[in-house]
């Protein structure tokens, strides 16, 4: 097991968000959290991550306890896309790329060449090589979210942690960047490497064939592969409204919510009367 968390009490201070989690990561595998805003995704991560302490319970990184790791080590081990926000002052792209390899580097260590192309090569590997000498704070939101993809590539751990991914990128950039992930996941050199994302898109868990974490209240309410885990019965009792999960003809799943309820009949009645 990559990373391992046993009855994981998470919050902020005396505020518990979440209690009694227990998840597993194995190598090269794709686990996908699901659940709605405020439900502790990010908490989760956060105390997954050591950035915030566990309230109770244990979260282990390749069997050793992450609270007896040292930062750099931790650093080594998973690497974290937040949710992009712009910086306080200007940097270049590649050098917030460059940034995800600073664990490697000794105490007194300095980027190198060999460092600096890396860093480019990530880029590259997610079609941004263009914007390498762009100012990271004027990136678009989307485009900021793949240079923080890239810096994770870059950190070459074992296992990546990313906060909604997806988030603020288009139509078309959503699918690169979860081709991206699939083709990041089980293929790190000679290692296996996991991915462990949230996101709001219930489809995304199907696209990815990921195991699905899903979250309720800051508790796990289903969990397991998605067509096992996200069925019109789970997916309606988390999110507290009908959903259907579908098959399309290509064979595809997909989650629809109900929001036919008023729109169509009021707008109607409205036009006529
Ligand atoms: N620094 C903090 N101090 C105290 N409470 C916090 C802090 N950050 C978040 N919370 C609270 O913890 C709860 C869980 O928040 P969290 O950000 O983990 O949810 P989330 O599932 O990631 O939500 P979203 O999907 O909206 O991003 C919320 O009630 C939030 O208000």
């Amino acid at each position: 097991m990559m990373l391992t968390a046993q009855g994981l009490d998470i919050g902020y201070g005396t505020r518990r968000v979440g209690r009694g989690l227990s998840l597993g990561v194995d190598a090269g595998e794709i686990v996908c959290l699901l659940g709605p805003n405020g439900c502790g995704k990010t908490t989760l991560f956060r105390t997954l991550l050591g950035l915030i302490p566990a309230l109770g319970g244990t979260v282990a990184l390749a069997g050793q306890p992450i609270a007896a790791l040292r930062r750099a080590e931790i650093a080594r081990r998973i690497a974290y896309v937040p949710q992009a926000h712009a910086p306080p002052f200007p940097f270049e792209a590649l050098d917030v790329v460059l940034m995800g390899r600073t664990a490697r580097l000794g105490v007194f260590g300095q980027p190198g060449n060999a460092d600096r192309a890396a860093a480019f090569a990530a880029m590259e590997r997610l079609g941004i090589a263009d914007l390498a000498d762009r100012d990271y704070s004027r990136l678009s939101g989307g485009q900021r979210q793949l240079v923080l993809i890239a810096r994770a590539l870059a950190q070459e751990t074992p296992l990546i942690v990313m906060d909604e991914p997806t988030a603020s990128l288009d139509f078309g950039n959503q699918a690169q960047v979860l081709a991206q992930i699939a083709a990041i996941a089980g293929a790190a050199g000679t290692e296996e490497r996991s991915v462990i994302l949230s996101t709001h898109d219930p489809d995304q868990a199907f696209a990815l064939n990921a195991r699905v974490m899903l979250m309720k209240d800051g508790q796990f309410h289903a969990e397991g592969p998605a067509d096992h885990a996200l069925t019109d019965e789970t997916l309606s009792a988390v999110y507290g409204l009908p959903v259907a999960v579908e098959k399309t003809e290509s064979g595809r799943h997909v989650c629809v919510p109900s929001i036919a309820a008023r729109s169509s009949t009021a707008g109607v009645s409205g036009a006529s009367g």
